[in-house]
């Protein structure tokens, strides 16, 4: 479909407009890479208040129409990117959201799909494995096209901070988070490179989960969040650029790898469970999901963090 600017129609839902939704309707807005933009909130005010200080930024940026509305805008949207519920407080853990979450999302899934939508849905809300699978089950689409955030931030979290430590661009630094996103997740050390080069060449030590180092690097990146809940109430920058990455590898169809949350059906030795892995993302959503070659240690741990969501999950969901 064209739209008024004489281009294909990419039209992108949010539902959800706080810290999380509104960041990345701005880092969508300041990398152009949707030209239709609809912004959902139980609160209109404040999605109505996004939207007038969001258009004040066109003159500085791509053309894109972005307004409120409700849900039947759904309808023609090729992504939903649900972003509404609760936020964890200080000292709470991700899981600990699930019960309320999961209670706001049957009603958001349900008046999404009631709207005729059939394009993809992207889920960022806490616990986001829980939810997308939550958002899986209640919306009847295919599994491709359910993609939870999952490890995303983690990961560029890792290579952010193995970046700061071997001074090198994190663009170049390679290394996986994967499992929940949460306290249960794990780094993948086994394939963890700059450059090609694996890291443990670089630290000259055959086990590079035992070095002091690089304990802490992992460390930093699986509790980053509460070091940031703690000291400014919520976490959203880094999240809002990990769901354009998403958008776009989507929009563009790109088979971007990306480390995402999907729905697993025997990777890894795990069934029925979405959890964060490397996947390639492209238009039609999750097109495949990648099976490392773990080692015996990350194995029973990607298995054990599936073993925590299935019990929280269906604990919940009894
Ligand atoms: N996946 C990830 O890596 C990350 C996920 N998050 C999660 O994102 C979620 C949102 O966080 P924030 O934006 O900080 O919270 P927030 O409280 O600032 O915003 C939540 C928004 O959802 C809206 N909302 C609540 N119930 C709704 C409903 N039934 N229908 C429509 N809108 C509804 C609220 O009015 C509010 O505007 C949280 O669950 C948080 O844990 C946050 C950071 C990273
Ligand atoms: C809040 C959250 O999930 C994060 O910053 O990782």
């Amino acid at each position: 479909m064209k739209n008024g600017f004489g281009t294909k129609t990419r039209k992108v839902a949010v539902v959800g407009t706080g810290f999380v939704g509104s960041s990345y309707a701005f880092a969508l807005l300041n990398q152009g890479i949707a030209n239709e933009l609809v912004l959902i909130d139980i609160n209109q005010e404040k999605a109505e208040g996004e939207i007038r200080d969001l258009n004040h930024g066109m003159p500085f940026a791509s053309p894109m129409h972005i307004w409120s509305g409700d849900y039947d805008e759904c309808k023609d949207a090729d992504l939903v990117v649900i972003t509404a519920g609760a936020n964890q407080g200080p000292g709470e853990t991700r899981l600990d959201l699930v019960e309320k979450n999961v209670t706001i999302f049957n009603k958001i899934v349900r008046r999404i799909m009631d709207s005729g939508f059939n394009g993809i849905i992207l889920v960022a809300t806490n616990p986001v494995d829980i939810l997308s699978y939550v958002t899986w089950q209640a919306s009847g689409l295919p599994k491709e096209r359910v993609i939870g955030s999952g490890t995303i931030l983690d990961t560029a979290r890792f290579r952010y901070l193995l970046s700061d430590y071997f001074h090198v661009d994190p663009r170049n630094v390679h290394a996986y988070i994967m499992g929940e996103h949460g306290d249960t997740e794990l780094p993948v050390w086994s394939h963890a490179q700059i450059g090609g080069v694996p890291i443990k060449k670089f630290l000259n030590v055959e086990n590079v989960a035992e070095h002091p180092d690089m304990k802490e690097i992992f460390l930093n990146t699986r509790d980053a969040a509460y070091h940031i809940i703690n000291r400014k109430g919520a976490t959203y920058y880094g999240i809002a650029m990990g769901l354009v990455r998403i958008t776009k590898a989507i929009l563009d169809n790109e088979n971007a790898i990306l480390t995402v949350s999907a729905l697993l059906e025997g990777q890894y030795g795990v069934n029925n469970i979405y959890s964060g892995v490397p996947a390639i993302v492209n238009k039609d959503g999750i097109r495949e999901v990648l099976e490392l070659e773990l080692n015996e240690t990350e194995l029973k741990q990607f298995q054990h963090s599936a073993h925590v969501l299935k019990e929280t999950r269906e604990k919940a969901c009894q």
